[in-house]
């Protein structure tokens, strides 16, 4: 996992250091050198303009200034305040005006014609908290970022403004880290290998979705819990008698429209995780149903979405979410619900999407309901009552197409009824969706593409 701090923390980081200012800054300076080097294929002859601002973020560009400067590049160093309405020509602009510091507005004069950007800890200009851009930053090919991400490099216009982002080590300890963001190694890990002595109860899950004339949410559901795993997936839609349109391998259990969640409840024995919600409908008889399954105190761990969210938005401080697992299902300890709401959803849930701090504004949401809660989104968000967050950036736009949060919602039932706890769940889940996505079309994808590619998700995992 690769830390993320904000401005804030990272003041507290600093003053914690054991060096002192010069050094890091030194340090900074050797770290932005190496990746103008980098950048530029060379230092001899080669003509790099620093434009350095007054805090610390300026002073990292001019200690990389003179290591460039020593080089044998032909170096230019101006003050961000006092800045030529042209800038001179170069093969590279080091953006070092102003970092973490940033406050007001920031429109410099273009950047030189032809010339690579490379900016300083953060493009100057963008919030290093929230990633907005104030004024007309430059748009750098690289970030060379110290000692962790600032989530404005991951956040809002941070990620088409920063281009590459390269951590640098300088020496700060950044292990009280809060946030992280989730890579391929961290699923590999979390993800148990299969026993010998594997059987598909082991990792059977029961997905309730879908309303009479609206199944599709809930085929996809299962499709989701199929292909991340699950060893059995039993699929039921209030209502609906038969479904002769699911897939093949899925096992179909009738439910009433009404009433159903004793039902459920009553079938649960060897049922590892449930996921419930996708497409049920706003009606009171689903509602009525997802209230009383997420708050019974003898239920698996339970993910809920969609409608499902809907129907437990007047839960506000979480009565029902912080039910108890049925002993021997899931964590003994810790939350037992995931709750994976969009944008839309999550201001029914009274949560606040488009906060400036978007990781606060989850984990406060995660603390409120006593649930994970896994806000979807670019990138989408992942936070535990207990204050942990990561980030999951493995999925892009191509996601954004009808029904892939359903394949979500089941890829997610199918982690937890492996075993994951409900944060690692939520976050493997996100993960390999977005990984799936990437992996098969690059336009023209379907929701049910994203299914079908979570296998190769899995199988591209590094070993643990
Ligand atoms: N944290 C660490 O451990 C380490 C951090 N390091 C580096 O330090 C950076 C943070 O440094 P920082 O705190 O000095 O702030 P910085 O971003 O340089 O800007 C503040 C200055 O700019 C000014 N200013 C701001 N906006 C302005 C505007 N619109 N227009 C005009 N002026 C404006 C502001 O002026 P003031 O508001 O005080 O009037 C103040 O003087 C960080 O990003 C990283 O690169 C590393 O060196 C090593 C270890
Ligand atoms: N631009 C984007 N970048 C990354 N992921 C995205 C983007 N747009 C959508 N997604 C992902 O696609 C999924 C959409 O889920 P959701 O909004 O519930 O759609 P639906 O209800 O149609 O299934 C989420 O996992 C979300 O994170
Ligand atoms: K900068």
């Amino acid at each position: 996992m690769i830390p993320v701090v904000t401005p804030e923390e990272m003041g507290a980081v600093d003053a914690a250091a054991p060096e002192p200012t010069e050094v890091l800054v030194g340090r900074a300076g050797a770290a932005t050198a190496r990746a103008a080097l980098d950048l530029l294929g060379g230092a001899y002859g080669r003509r790099v303009v620093v434009v350095a601002g007054k805090g610390n973020n300026g002073a990292d560009g001019r200690a990389a200034a003179d290591r460039l400067r020593r080089r044998g590049v032909r170096l230019e160093v101006l003050d961000a305040a006092d800045l030529p309405d042209h800038l001179p020509a170069a093969d590279l602009l080091v953006d070092a005006a102003y970092g973490t510091g940033f406050r007001g507005d920031w429109t410099p004069p273009a950047a030189p014609e032809g010339a690579a950007v490379l900016a300083v800890d953060v493009p100057s200009g963008v919030d290093g908290l929230t990633g907005e851009a104030h004024g007309r930053p430059w748009a750098a090919d690289r970030t060379v970022t110290f000692a962790a991400l600032k989530p404005g490099l991951l956040l809002g216009d941070g990620p088409s403004l920063a281009g590459t982002v390269e951590v640098a080590d300088i020496g700060l300890d950044v292990s009280g880290a809060r946030a992280h963001v989730v890579e391929g190694a961290d699923v590999a890990r979390w993800l148990p290998d299969r026993p010998r002595d594997a059987h598909k109860w082991r990792a059977a899950c029961w997905v309730v979705a879908g309303s009479p004339g609206m199944t599709g949410a809930a085929h996809l559901a299962a499709a989701g819990a199929q292909r991340a795993g699950a060893g059995y997936v039993r699929l039921s839609t209030p209502g609906l008698a038969e479904d002769p349109g699911a897939p093949t391998e899925v096992v179909g259990v009738e439910l009433p429209a009404e009433g159903w969640a004793d039902r459920v409840l009553d079938g649960v024995d060897r049922i590892v995780a449930v996921a419930v919600g996708p497409g049920l409908g706003t009606g009171d008889a689903a509602a009525a149903g997802v209230r009383a399954l997420v708050g019974a105190a003898d239920r698996p761990p339970v993910v809920v979405d969609g409608d499902g969210l809907t129907a437990l938005a007047d839960d506000v401080d979480g009565d029902l979410t912080t039910a108890r697992a049925r002993p021997g299902h899931g964590p003994a300890t810790g939350p037992t619900v995931v709750l994976t709401p969009h944008d839309g959803e999550m201001a029914r849930l009274g949560g606040e999407p488009g906060a400036p701090d978007r990781l606060a504004a989850v984990r406060d949401l995660a603390a409120r309901r006593g649930a994970v809660v896994l806000s979807k989104g670019s990138p989408t968000v992942v936070a535990d009552p207990d204050g942990r967050v990561v980030l999951v950036t493995a999925g892009d736009a191509r996601l954004a197409t009808a029904g892939t949060g359903d394949v979500l919602t089941g890829a997610l039932a199918a982690l937890l009824a492996q075993g994951l706890a409900p944060f690692e769940a939520a976050a493997a889940a996100a993960h390999l969706h977005g990984r799936a996505g990437a992996l098969a079309w690059r336009r023209g994808l379907v929701a049910g593409d994203v299914a079908a590619h979570l296998p190769a998700a899995l199988t591209e995992l590094p070993e643990d």
